[in-house]
């Protein structure tokens, strides 16, 4: 048996549910304050009562605007409402995407608006309801979950997370082709009316977390996070492809054969792997969930350039990130240049 998740108050939560959370949607290319506006504003044929409700200042005030012209209603409004609502949520859905990812991460659990008031829209309170608000918020939920690319990442839940640097939120993901569990670390208001600073960022425990000199990783992190910080916006996604796709244990071992002479991309050969076994298309979820199409790319790797520009998102500027060259991953960096065409100087 599925949990019933009640909601009601735009408040309170679940709140992003109701038609009176404030989410302006766009119908036939007229924008309404909220989906409850449009509602109740579709029960009328006349104009001058459309038009006070259109420019009601909240949705309570659009909801009594409609109850003190009652008698006006139009004469086929029960025939009609469901499918009003029904494409009042499409719109609202369809036009504000970490909604969509908030309704699809609700699984398959029962959708119930709590309203004593109300036993046609809503639960009756009891349950006794009809509760067709739920019923039509669980056929979008439907429609979006599959879609693209709802296919490719379910949004958990994010958090704050302060830093020394800064405040950034954090997102969670799970990669559905995958199981595995994507970070997104945002900071500030994200603007997608211009290319949005990102990072798209390996996990490399030894380089993150371990202070390691072997790589520039750890360097990398820190900087990216710095330059989002500096630039007052931006999101470094935080992608659990530990060694390269290989694996933190293989990536053990492929050092362990490096430390015997192997460089980075004949290690992991040694061990039956291709030299980068990365893939990025699900990244094209992540940036969906923030309306993000155009990026500023944080990297030195242009197989992420590429793979993000062939998931369809427009990457206007590479911004280099060389951080940490030591004595100790000189001759990584190297290789990375040399054999993983990494925008690289090569430094003897
Ligand atoms: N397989 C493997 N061998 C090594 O020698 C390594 N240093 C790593 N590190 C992994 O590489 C990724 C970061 O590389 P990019 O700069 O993003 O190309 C990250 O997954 C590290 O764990 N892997
Ligand atoms: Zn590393």
């Amino acid at each position: 048996m599925n949990n019933v998740i009640r909601f009601y108050e735009p408040d309170q939560s679940y709140g992003f549910l109701s038609n009176f959370a404030e989410y302006p949607i766009i119908v036939d290319g007229v924008e309404w304050h909220t989906s409850e506006h449009f509602y109740q504003a579709s029960k009328f044929m006349a104009r001058d009562i459309t038009s006070q409700i259109y420019h009601a200042a909240t949705p309570t005030e659009a909801f009594q605007l409609s109850r003190e012209y009652d008698r006006q209603v139009r004469s086929d409004w029960e025939q009609i409402k469901d499918n009003v609502m029904l494409r009042a949520l499409r719109c609202k859905f369809s036009q504000h995407n970490q909604l969509a990812y908030w309704l699809v991460a609700t699984g398959n659990n029962i959708l119930a608006e709590h309203s004593f008031k109300d036993s046609y829209w809503g639960d009756g309170g009891d349950g006794s309801g009809l509760n067709r608000l739920g019923e039509l918020l669980m056929l979008v939920r439907e429609e979006l979950a599959g879609q693209h690319p709802h296919q490719l990442v379910r949004y958990v839940e994010s958090a704050q997370l302060p830093m020394d640097m800064g405040t950034f939120t954090m997102h969670g993901f799970v990669e559905k082709k995958t199981g595995k569990e994507h970070v997104a670390l945002s900071y500030g208001e994200i603007d997608t009316k211009k290319p949005v600073l990102i990072r798209l960022h390996s996990e490399c425990l030894t380089g993150d977390a371990l202070f390691s000199l072997r790589c520039d990783c750890g360097f990398q992190l820190n900087k990216a996070l710095k330059n989002i910080v500096e630039h007052g916006n931006g999101v470094l996604l935080y992608l659990r492809q530990e060694g390269r796709g290989i694996g933190l244990l293989n990536k053990i071992r492929a050092y362990h054969l490096q430390d015997e002479g192997a460089d980075t991309v004949e290690a992991n050969e040694k061990l039956g792997f291709a030299a980068d076994m990365r893939r990025y298309d699900f990244c094209k979820g992540i940036l969906h969930y923030f309306g993000i199409n155009e990026v500023k790319l944080m990297t030195n790797n242009p197989r992420k350039v590429n793979s993000l520009t062939k998931a369809g998102i427009n990457v206007v500027e590479r911004v280099p990130l060389r951080e940490g060259r030591n004595p100790y991953n000189n001759n990584y960096l190297n290789i990375k240049a040399r054999k993983l065409g990494h925008m690289l100087d090569e430094i003897v």
